[in-house]
Parts: C-alpha cells; structure tokens; sequence
C-alpha cells in the first residue's frame, strides 16, 4: 500500500504561502501608491491653500497702507495743506509701527515748478532748516521735493528734500497715480534711506493730492490740479518678513517686481532657491503693478508631511505580508511533516500487519479477565483450528473449548501466574481442530499492564508444533528403544532397573532380573540370512512379552541378549527365587518352541541367566553383570537351560 504524502489540503502547499505573499505584495504596493497619490492630492491642496492664504495677506497689507495713504491725501482735501506738526500728529496717531509695522515712513513730496523752486526752498529753509534744498541740484522741467516726513528722524532725515520726480523708476509710479488718481506703487528701487550697509530692495507707493476746488475727473484736469504725493518708501524684507507668517513651515517665498527673473527678486524666505517638489507661481495686482509670487514647498513640509504616511503603510504592510507568509508557509512545513509522519505510520502500520499475517501461527490480543474477549487475531489461526478469525472474535467458536481437556488445567495456570505477574508465559499444547486432528501447539504470551498497573492485554502467538512434537517423540524412542523389536534398550532397561531397585527397597519386595541369549543364533544368520535372524528375534521379543506382566520390563541389549525384570516377587528371597525359576523355566520352554521362517521352521533354544534382588544394595550394572555371568554359566553348562547367579542358591534348578 502507498500513501502520496504530497497531496492534502490547500493550507498543506508551501506554494500557497508564496501566492499568498505575492498578492498581499502586489496589494501593500497598490494601497501604497493609492495612499501616496491621495497624500500628493491632500499636499498640493492644502499647499496651494497656503499660498492662496499669503498672496491674501499681502494683498490685504498693501491695500491697507494704501488707505492710510489715502487718509493723508483727504486731509490735504479737508483742509488745504497741513503744517508740519499736523502731518506729525496725523501719522502719529496711525500708530503705524503697532498697527501696520513694516512701514518705513510716511510723507508728502511737494511738486515744485522749477521757476517756484527758489521761493520754495526759502519758505522750508525759514522754518527752520537751513540747509534745505532740493536734491539732486540742476535745472529740470518738473521738481518734486519730501517735504514732510515722518518719522522725521534717523535714516529718514536723508529723503528731506529728495526730488522723487528726478528719478525715472519713481516718477512713472508718480505719474501713473496722478494720471488715475489711484494709488501707484513704483517698480524695485533703492531708497535713498539705505545707506551702504544692509541695502534692501524697496518700492514706494504713491497717492496723488490734487489742489483743493479744482476739477480731477480728466487726465489733463489731474495734471493740472496735481499739488504732490502722499507716499510711503518700504524696505522689502523688513516689511515682508513681517507680513507673511514665518516661519510659515509649509512654503518657501519669493517675490519678483515684474517678471520672475533674479533681476527684479525683491524678497526671498530662503538665501537660495531649490528645487522643490511643488511650486506655483501667482500674479498680484499691487497699486497698478504686477508683481509675481513664487511659492515652493519646504524641505520640512516635503521630509514630514508628505512622506511619513504612505511610506509607514509600504513598510508596515510589507512587514505585515512577510509575517502572514511565515505563519501560512511554517503552518504548511508542519502540516507536510506531520503528514508524512502519518504516511511513515500507517506504512509501517501496513509492515506490521503484513508481518502478524504471514507469521507462521495466530498472533492474538485479547482482554485480561473473565471472560477475557478476543480483541485481534491474525488469519493464521484458521490452519491450526480449522475456523476462520471473525468466528473467534465474533464469540460464535470458544477456542479455549478447543483445547484439549487434558491440557485445559496447566494453560490456564501458565496464564493466570503471567497475569498475576505481569510476565510472559510459554505453554505447550494440544487443540483438536475441526477436522478431527488433534494439533499440538506453542502458546507464548505477553501481559502488558495499564497506567494504573492494571494487567489489561494480553497479546501473544499461538504456533503449530505437530511436526515438532512428532519428531521429539521419534528422538525419544530412538534413544531408548530397540529400533527392530520396539522394546527398551539397554539405556532405558538401566533407567527402570534403577527405578524398581529404589521401588523394591520402598515396598521391601523383592524382583528378579533374566538375562536371556539364544543359542547359536549365528548359525542362524549364517544359515537363513540376516532377514530371518532378524525375523526370530522380532518373535523372540512377542514371546517374552506374551510370558510377563504389563508392569514387567522386556528388554533387547543388543545381538540376540534380551532381559526382563520383574518385582513384587514376594517378601523372602526363597519365595522370590522360585518365583523367578518358574519364570526362567517358563519362558525357557517359550522360547524353544520353532520359529516359522516362511515355509521353514527353525527350531532353536536360549541360555538364561537369573539374579534375584530386594532393595537397593546392588547397582542396575552389577545386577545385569550378575546375570550375564548366570547365563554364562548356562552356556558353559550345555545351553539351553536356566541358571541362576552363584551366590544365590536356586531352591529348584531344571534343565528341559
Ligand atoms: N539377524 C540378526 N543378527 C544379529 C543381530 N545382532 C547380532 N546378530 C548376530 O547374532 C549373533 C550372536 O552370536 P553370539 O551370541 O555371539 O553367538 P551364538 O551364535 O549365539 O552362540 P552362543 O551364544 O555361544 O550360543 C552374531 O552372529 C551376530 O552377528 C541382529 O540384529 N539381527
């Protein structure tokens, strides 16, 4: 019988688990690129939303010091043009450095008609600025001059008296606001505030004042009617810096004035530019001007935010997969080990049936007890019984009633002494099969105990032993026996002659022993052949039987010597030795009657020699030596006549 240790449940393939790590493979990487995609969404919205919210607030804060602007230009319209210490106390009270910090400073510049500029210069310097003049010197068409300025101190003192107008940059954003009466915000320019350390990019913004009463609803009409500017100067970063949220930690701003070049950079977060991972670019509309702004994701945005989530679900996913593949593919590797544990098991399950079945004889198991059920037992016990296996377990046959009733006793006192301790037992015994025969068999047995020490099975093989028996008892008769005449040979004639010694000695009964030799048996052969001799001494033996008791012994030495013992002679040697003269006389006769050898008959006569004996004073040998001398001297005396022993004295000696 085969058992194919590889097929088996789908959990029992390793090759599973490897599918299985493929798959979960395949969909750790799918979620993971599904995460990523939905993480780069949520990055560039909540990106773009940032820099939405930074252009607002930009936009917010210029439009705001636009209004303040715009309030200095409405004083000039409420009340004509303001002393110095009213435009102080006006800007003062703006507060700006609390409520709009970044402002550098704020002012009115003065358009100067050149043919005005020397009255112009005296009414300043009469106000106590003797130093005034408008700057940069020389003849223009149009002059401006920073006339009020506050805070009118520090590096703001140096724009007192700055012709705005005289510079190209400045005065397109001043005419453009006097053109549209809106604010204007210049182009990038160097404020003549910086000094040569820490230059800052800066712009101004402008807001035209126009002579009060005149009209201002056409370009030529606003020209006309221009008076000045109120305007701020602004220092890029030190108004950037603190108008947008820093660090903002999501972006990386530039501003450009105008196109996106490094040429018109007016404000970076970072010394220098890299390349990020997201950037949008967006277009403001400042007092009239375009300025760019430039947004980038952040290095710690783009290492933090973006990142962490989907590569935690690539990492721990894969974790994940790899531990599912382990558990499926160890689970696998167990289960094909066990099963071909369990294949090795019933293969050799199969060996040992095969094994039980062709042992010669019955292998049983049965229970300890009475009755004790059979449990098991192997095909070979329907040669011995002539019964097939089931019928014993079934309980239909009893074997123990197969037993022979004689041996029923000793089988059952060689299991119950096993039982009693725990042991094994042999017994040898007879079953009369079914067939009629009577086998005879070899029971060995094995009592095995349970936990609790219990005797609780009993497993054994029951052999046929006829043959064997057979062949001991043939063994037997041919060590002891006389193979031509069946009769005790010498071996067993000293056995019984030392058993009657010690039974004489016992019953203090006395026995004799006859040494019996026929005479000239030779000739017989010589003569006849050995066929015939062997012919006489097979009738010789019938005669001696014929002439004594069953319990007497008949026995050939070998040749043509033959002796008998006999006992119970009587209680006196006298008594005994007649006994035995009547014997000796007897099987005298006996034997001399002829022989029929076919159509021939053959006459012929022995010599006997007999000794008496009552206990065991003398050997079995000597006793046989005694009466082989007896015989002797029978022969020597003629043949054909009994004598006994010399030192026993025959009461009735004769001679046929
Ligand atoms: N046929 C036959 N002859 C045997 C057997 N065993 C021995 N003999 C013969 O028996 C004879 C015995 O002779 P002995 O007893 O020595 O002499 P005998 O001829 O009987 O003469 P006496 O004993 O002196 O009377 C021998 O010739 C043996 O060969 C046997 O089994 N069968």
């Amino acid at each position: 019988m085969t058992h194919d240790v590889h097929r088996g449940g789908l959990l029992d393939h390793q090759a599973l688990a490897w599918v299985v790590l493929a798959v979960a493979l395949l969909f750790t990487f799918a979620t993971w690129q599904h995460f990523d995609a939905a993480r780069a969404h949520h990055d560039q919205d909540r990106f773009m939303r940032a820099a939405e919210k930074q252009r607002n607030i930009l936009t917010n804060r210029i439009h705001d010091y636009e209004q303040v602007l715009r309030g200095g230009a409405a004083l000039f319209a409420a009340g004509g043009v303001p002393s110095r210490s009213e435009w102080r106390t006006y800007v003062d009270e703006l507060d700006l450095e609390r409520s709009l910090p970044g402002i550098l400073a704020t002012g009115f510049a003065l358009m100067v008609p050149p043919e005005a500029k020397a009255a112009h210069e005296q009414s300043v310097r009469a106000e106590g600025f003797p130093d005034y003049a408008i700057v940069p010197p020389g003849e223009r068409a149009m002059l401006s001059s920073i006339v009020y300025i506050e805070p009118f101190s520090g590096r703001n003192l140096r724009a007192f008296g700055y012709d705005m107008y005289s510079e190209p940059t400045r005065r397109e954003a001043m005419d453009r606001a006097r053109d549209s009466g809106q604010p204007a915000l210049s182009r990038k320019v160097t404020l003549v505030q910086e000094t040569r350390t820490g230059v800052q990019p800066g712009f101004l913004i402008y807001f035209p004042v126009y002579r009060s009463g005149q009209p201002i609803d056409t370009v030529a009409a606003r020209r006309a009617a221009l008076l000045g500017f109120v305007y701020s100067p602004f220092r890029a970063y030190d108004l950037l810096d603190g108008v947008f949220d820093t660090p903002t930690q999501i972006l990386e701003i530039e501003l450009f004035d105008g196109g996106a070049s490094p040429e018109n950079l007016l404000y970076a977060t970072e010394g220098a530019t890299r390349d990020a991972r997201l950037m949008t670019e967006m277009k403001l509309e400042v007092g009239g001007n375009i300025w760019v702004a430039r947004f980038r994701s952040s290095e710690r945005y783009e290492s933090l935010e973006g990142i962490m989530q989907p590569t935690m679900v690539l990492v721990g996913g894969v974790a994940l997969d790899f531990l599912l593949f382990s558990v499926l593919y160890m689970n696998a590797r167990h289960r094909r080990k066990m099963r071909i544990s369990a294949a090795k098991l019933a293969q050799s399950l199969d060996s040992y049936k095969a094994l039980v079945e062709n042992i010669p004889g019955a292998v049983f198991r049965c229970e300890v007890g009475s009755p004790a059920p059979l449990r098991r037992l192997s095909s070979g016990i329907a040669p011995l019984t002539g019964e097939a296996s089931e019928r014993f377990l079934s309980g239909d046959v009893s074997y123990q009633e197969l037993i022979h009733p004689d041996d029923r006793a000793a089988v059952a006192e060689a299991v119950a002494e096993a039982v009693a301790k725990r042991s094994t037992y042999n017994v040898e015994y007879r079953i009369k099969a079914r067939d009629g025969f009577t086998r005879w068999v070899s029971e060995r047995g094995q009592v095995s105990s349970d936990a609790a020490g219990r005797a609780q099975w009993l497993d054994g093989v029951v052999l046929d032993i006829t043959e064997r028996k057979a062949a001991e008892i043939m063994i037997r008769d041919l060590a002891f026996n006389d193979t031509l005449t069946g009769l005790p040979n010498r071996r067993l004639l000293l056995d019984r002659l030392e058993q009657q010694l010690a039974a004489s000695g016992r019953a203090g009964r006395h026995g004799a022993l006859l040494f019996i030799d026929m005479d000239n048996f030779k000739t017989v052969n010589d003569t006849l052949g050995h066929a015939a001799g062997d012919q006489v001494l097979v009738e010789v033996a019938a005669r001696l039987l014929a002439s004594v008791r069953e319990s007497d012994t008949v026995a050939r030495l070998g040749g043509d010597e033959f002796v008998v013992v006999i006992g119970n002679l009587g209680n006196t040697a006298e008594a005994a030795k007649a006994e035995a003269a009547e014997l000796g006389d007897k099987i005298l006769l006996k034997l001399s009657q002829p022989y029929r050898l076919g159509a021939h008959l053959h006459n012929s006569t022995p010599s006997i020699g007999i000794t008496t004996f009552c206990g065991h004073h003398v050997s079995a040998g000597q006793l046989l030596r005694r009466a082989d001398q007896a015989m002797y001297r029978a022969k020597s005396a003629g043949r054909h006549q009994v004598k006994f022993y010399e030192e026993d004295t025959a009461p009735a000696v004769r001679v046929a």
